[in-house]
């Protein structure tokens, strides 16, 4: 079985517990409280690279990363150092997030909030703008295709924008058949967990120029960003060093400050 499907598994687990718990009309009633949803194209693109900062206490790939004792803090200081939009994992059982934190997030910014999960049903779409989120993940690699279709179709239909990953040429083009506007390169290999940053440069040529592409993992520093900008990323998405670091508010600042300077403008898309 693979990393993917582990935690597929616990994720159904959870998720059965929680609609057990919680209907999905009391779900739609909440979402219909929420505030409007942010438009997460509009977010992402535009002059500059732009900055997905992630709330990320731990992960498969490196067990423990940050206590982070409160989220809404850091997503502040990330919105502070000009963070585009916020990605909270709310995988409970290998990334220790939650819905709470999701909530918590979009209560303290102003920003777009993306939910980063395993997202298997509608309900869990549900569940995302109910707690506040604009933008969720979908991963083409955990999904059947009518199942990727129905659930972009879905996040739409209710106001969220789905950000699509994919990993090769033929997950690109399953995301650009079912309709994905925003595509995510996830440089991590969701079977062996490792990351190669020249993933992004390899396969985004697939993308259509028109659709919003974003370099997701591997970034360390503003030297990454520019090399995925260089490749043609509009967005990157940077969770473990930024929740590592010392600074999260300068760190981010600094990878704004090298995705908005005039040389990269030439380079890109
Ligand atoms: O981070 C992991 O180990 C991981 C393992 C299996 C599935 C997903 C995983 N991470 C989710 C992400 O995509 C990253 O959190 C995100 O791209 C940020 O990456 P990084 O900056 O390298 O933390």
């Amino acid at each position: 079985m693979s990393v993917l499907d582990e935690i597929i598994d616990g994720v159904r687990a959870d998720l059965a517990e929680r609609q057990a718990r919680v209907s999905l009309d009391e779900l739609k009633e909440r979402a219909a409280q929420a505030p409007a949803a942010k438009d997460g194209v509009a977010a992402l693109k535009g002059d500059g690279v732009k900055v997905i900062c992630e709330v990320k206490r731990s992960s498969p790939s490196k067990g423990a990363l940050a206590a982070i004792a409160d989220p809404a803090a850091l997503a502040a200081d990330y919105e502070a150092g000009g963070a585009a939009v916020i990605s909270v994992l709310t995988e409970q059982r290998r990334f220790g997030g939650s819905l709470a934190d999701l909530e918590a997030v979009r209560a303290r910014v102003d920003i777009p909030v993306l939910r980063k999960d395993f997202i298997v049903t509608s309900y869990q779409l549900w569940e995302a703008r109910a707690y506040g989120a604009d933008l969720a993940l979908l991963i083409v690699a955990a999904l059947e295709q009518p199942a990727l279709e129905s659930l972009i179709e879905r996040a739409v239909s209710i106001g969220l924008t789905p950000l699509v990953e994919v990993h090769d040429e033929d997950e690109i083009e399953r995301a650009v058949d079912a309709g994905a506007r925003i595509i995510g390169v996830n440089a991590r290999n969701l079977k062996t967990l490792e990351v190669d940053r020249g993933t992004f440069e390899r396969i985004a040529p697939e993308i259509p120029d028109e659709l919003v592409k974003i370099a997701e993992s591997g970034v360390r520093g503003p030297h990454d960003l520019i090399a995925y900008a260089n490749a043609g990323a509009d967005a990157v998405l940077v969770g473990e060093s930024l929740v590592t670091g010392r600074d999260p508010k300068t760190a981010v600042a600094d990878l704004v400050a090298a995705g908005e300077h005039p040389a990269l403008r030439h380079g890109r898309g």
